[in-house]
């Protein structure tokens, strides 16, 4: 395992939603919101329940953290402790990832989500996830056809298809374009796009490297740090799907959210229920996916996982002992999404050239970020590059068109 605990260069100033004219201002004053008013909207709770949420989205542009009632959550005391230095601080003026990671923290806190009674358990966020779903079926299975051709492809050649691993390397990419929090903020479905003319639009692509990686060994242990539910949830199924199928590796774990967040975040509710929604379908293409990955899932092969670490706002080079020494076992951590990557980064203000592996120096095992870039955090970008997109594109921070595939591997 590396020495380095932290980056291994000083941490810029983080992110904040004062920035006036950022993509952070926007989110905070205006996104989330609007996000904690679609939860009133596609929800039944109660007038109190909801005029709390109403009162948590009028705080937002101006007001104060309001404090976390102790609701029973297993995570209530980290959560005290994680408050303490922002106590009595108005929203736009923390860190913006800790506001964000609070702000769906605290729509739990109001809805009773841990408390016993007639809201326990219930996901503010489902109905999004259920319509995430209906509206990818014919992408969901074109790309189960395509996995079973390029598990047959594999199984001929006798060993396992690197051209086949990148392409899905790109459906897991290009899957992330398809979070929940986002479309509210755009357009209303993004599963039905072509994920070759994407290519061009990937700013950093590891993906040979990867492939070469994964194929010096055949017992390879992979971890997903999960993002979204939906079509991007399949997509990183599929992935998973032909890394156990083909020989890439051997066992596969999916570290998943322990309860609703970012929207569309995925529990291990969600594997299942999307289980379920394959398996009612007719296509024999899914039909055979949704069966090997039962098979996956009861042999071991697959591990789902969830850990508190995961909703927290800790920046990922402050995750506990135990789960660095848990992800030490791995070959490879794939980073899923945004958010995710933020942690990675710290959601402060690199300079996005900075060398990507001189920040995510900390990390026990070679780790693979697949991210569309909805925030204004990047590193390990070109000038030319920077110099092209300004021009180009000059939304490429954060509107979802543009994405990375950035291997860091110290050789630990
Ligand atoms: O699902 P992902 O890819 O993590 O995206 C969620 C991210 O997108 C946003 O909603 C928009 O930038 C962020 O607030 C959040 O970090």
């Amino acid at each position: 395992m590396n020495n380095f605990q932290l980056p291994n260069l000083p941490l810029p100033s983080p992110l904040v939603g004062s920035e006036i004219g950022s993509f952070t201002e926007f989110t905070v004053t205006q996104r989330m919101p609007n996000i904690a008013r679609r939860v009133i909207k596609e929800n039944k709770f109660t007038t109190e329940i909801n005029q709390n949420l109403e009162k948590l989205a009028a705080e937002l542009p101006n007001g104060y953290l309001q404090p976390l009632k102790n609701d029973t959550g297993a995570d209530f005391h980290d959560w005290e402790k994680y408050l303490e230095p922002y106590k009595n601080q108005r929203w736009v003026d923390v860190p913006w990832f800790f506001a964000e990671t609070y702000f769906y923290r605290l729509i739990l806190n109001i809805t009773n989500y841990f408390q016993h009674g007639e809201w326990q358990g219930v996901d503010p966020f489902l109905l999004q996830k259920e319509q995430g779903l209906e509206a990818a079926i014919d992408a969901i299975i074109s790309l189960c056809t395509q996995v079973q051709q390029w598990l047959n492809e594999s199984k001929k050649a006798g060993k396992p298809s690197k051209s086949s691993l990148i392409a899905l390397l790109y459906f897991a990419l290009w899957g992330n374009r398809v979070d929940l929090s986002l479309w509210s903020a755009f357009e209303d479905n993004r599963s039905n796009f072509d994920i070759q003319t994407q290519l061009n639009n990937i700013l950093v692509d590891d993906s040979f490297a990867v492939s070469k990686l994964l194929a010096k060994s055949e017992n390879n242990r992979i971890d997903f740090v999960v993002d979204n539910a939906g079509f991007e949830l399949i997509c990183d199924l599929c992935l998973v799907d032909f890394l156990l199928g083909s020989g890439f590796a051997n066992q596969v774990y999916l570290h998943l959210k322990p309860h609703p967040t970012f929207v569309s975040d995925a529990m291990i509710k969600d594997v299942y229920a999307t289980k379920d929604f394959l398996a009612a379908g007719s296509h024999p293409d899914v039909k055979s996916f949704v069966q090997r990955l039962s098979k996956n899932l009861d042999s071991g092969k697959l591990i789902l996982t969830e850990d508190y670490c995961w909703t927290s706002p800790l920046p990922f080079w402050q995750i506990p002992q135990s789960l660095k020494d848990e992800l030490a076992k791995s070959n490879l951590i794939v980073v899923k999404g945004d958010a995710n990557y933020r942690r990675l980064l710290g959601d402060v203000y690199w300079d996005y050239t900075t060398n990507f592996a001189d920040i995510v120096a900390y990390l026990p095992a070679p780790m693979l970020a697949l991210r569309t870039l909805k925030s204004e955090v990047a590193a390990g970008l070109k000038a030319e590059v920077l110099e092209e997109l300004a021009i180009l594109d000059p939304q490429w921070l954060t509107n979802g068109q543009w994405g990375v595939i950035q291997l860091v591997d110290l050789g630990i």
